[in-house]
């Protein structure tokens, strides 16, 4: 971990494209809450088809006008054409954003297909925003410490990461896991292979116990058995739940943070209660000079 404990921390926090009025009203009130705490950007993912793709253009330019930290687009380039991938980076940079996530992506669901798009793999992606832009952008790249359900095996898919780093990436957000020691494995075998860019873990909330285990089977993420044998015991105990996503879920960024990791990006899904109190738990207000609401101030809904 020595590569990582010279990059200063770096804090921030994931969105999804809100899909109905209700839901952008919502995501403006996470919002607004969440950046009292002064991340450095939100993130905003994006999706197969055209439709939800406008909607992350229309989320990141709001958050890029109306808020004080700075925001950050998803691009993934499975399913676009090269010149399209080209008109987003430069109407992003128009807009003056200075973060791009630049993603592979998701296959569309129950398709074997390879995707539309003309290029194949993140490092290309990478290739393109740098031809095409320069030093404008700071990349961020995925990365994925129990390793990409795609890949052949664990060491090409390292390899395969190592590729992209060194295709001009700034810095890394890793899938989301909940044992850390796959995390302390894989940034100690991308050292070795000289790549020591930030690679920050990537933190899933525990929010909704059964919606989160199920997305973590799709993308092939391990959800340990003494956590859903714990969540399992509790389900008609929400509040129960909830306190111990919050314990478990503190500590892991607790023990992150103390072994040298640069920071912590939270997939906060559209919601602030339950990062707000991680947030106050590990006392990161101090770092970012953000203020925090303490726990008798927010309420947090007990999970379903
Ligand atoms: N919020 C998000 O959406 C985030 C997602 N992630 C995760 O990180 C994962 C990996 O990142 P992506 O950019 O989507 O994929 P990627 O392009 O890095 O890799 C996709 C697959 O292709 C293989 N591969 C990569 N480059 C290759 C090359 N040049 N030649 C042959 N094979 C190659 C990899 O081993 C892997 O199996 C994502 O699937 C995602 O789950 C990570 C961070 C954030
Ligand atoms: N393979 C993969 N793809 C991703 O898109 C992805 C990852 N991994 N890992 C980390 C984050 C987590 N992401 C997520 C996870 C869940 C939702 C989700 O539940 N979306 C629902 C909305 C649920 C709600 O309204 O509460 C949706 O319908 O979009 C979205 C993005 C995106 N990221």
């Amino acid at each position: 971990m020595e590569s990582q404990k010279k990059h200063p921390r770096v804090f921030s926090f994931e969105f999804f494209p809100p899909k109905t009025d209700e839901g952008a009203e919502n995501l403006k009130g996470t919002r607004e809450r969440l950046e009292r705490l002064n991340p450095a950007y939100f993130s905003v993912t994006f999706g197969a088809g055209g439709s939800t793709q406008d909607r992350t253009f229309e989320t990141v330019i709001d958050i890029q006008r109306n808020s004080t930290a700075d925001a950050a687009p998803h691009l993934s380039c499975i399913d676009a054409s090269r010149d399209r991938l080209k008109q987003m980076i430069l109407d992003y940079k128009e807009q003056g954003v200075k973060y791009i996530v630049a993603l592979r992506g998701d296959r569309p669901s129950g398709s074997g297909s390879m995707g539309q798009g003309e290029l194949s793999y993140a490092n290309e992606l990478v290739e393109l925003i740098r031809e095409v832009t320069g030093d404008h952008f700071y990349i961020e790249v995925g990365a994925y410490p129990e390793f990409h359900p795609e890949a052949p095996d664990a060491l090409t898919d390292i390899e395969n990461f190592v590729r992209k780093a060194k295709a001009g990436a700034d810095s890394a957000i890793t899938q989301f896991f909940y044992n850390a020691d796959c995390y302390y494995r894989f940034v100690e075998d991308c050292e070795k292979r000289g790549v020591d860019i930030p690679i920050v873990p990537g933190i899933m909330p525990l929010m909704n116990f059964e919606q989160q285990a199920r997305f973590a089977a799709a993308c092939k993420a391990d959800m340990p058995r003494w956590l859903a044998q714990r969540m399992e015991a509790w389900k008609d105990d929400p509040q129960s739940r909830m306190e111990y996503g919050i314990d478990v879920v503190t500590r892991l960024c607790e023990d992150l943070l103390d072994n040298g990791a640069p920071g912590i990006h939270f997939y906060a899904l559209n919601k602030a209660p339950v990062v707000e109190r991680i947030w106050h738990n590990l006392g990161l207000s101090e770092q970012t000079g953000g203020e925090v609401r303490k726990p008798d101030e927010v309420e947090v809904p007990a999970q379903p």
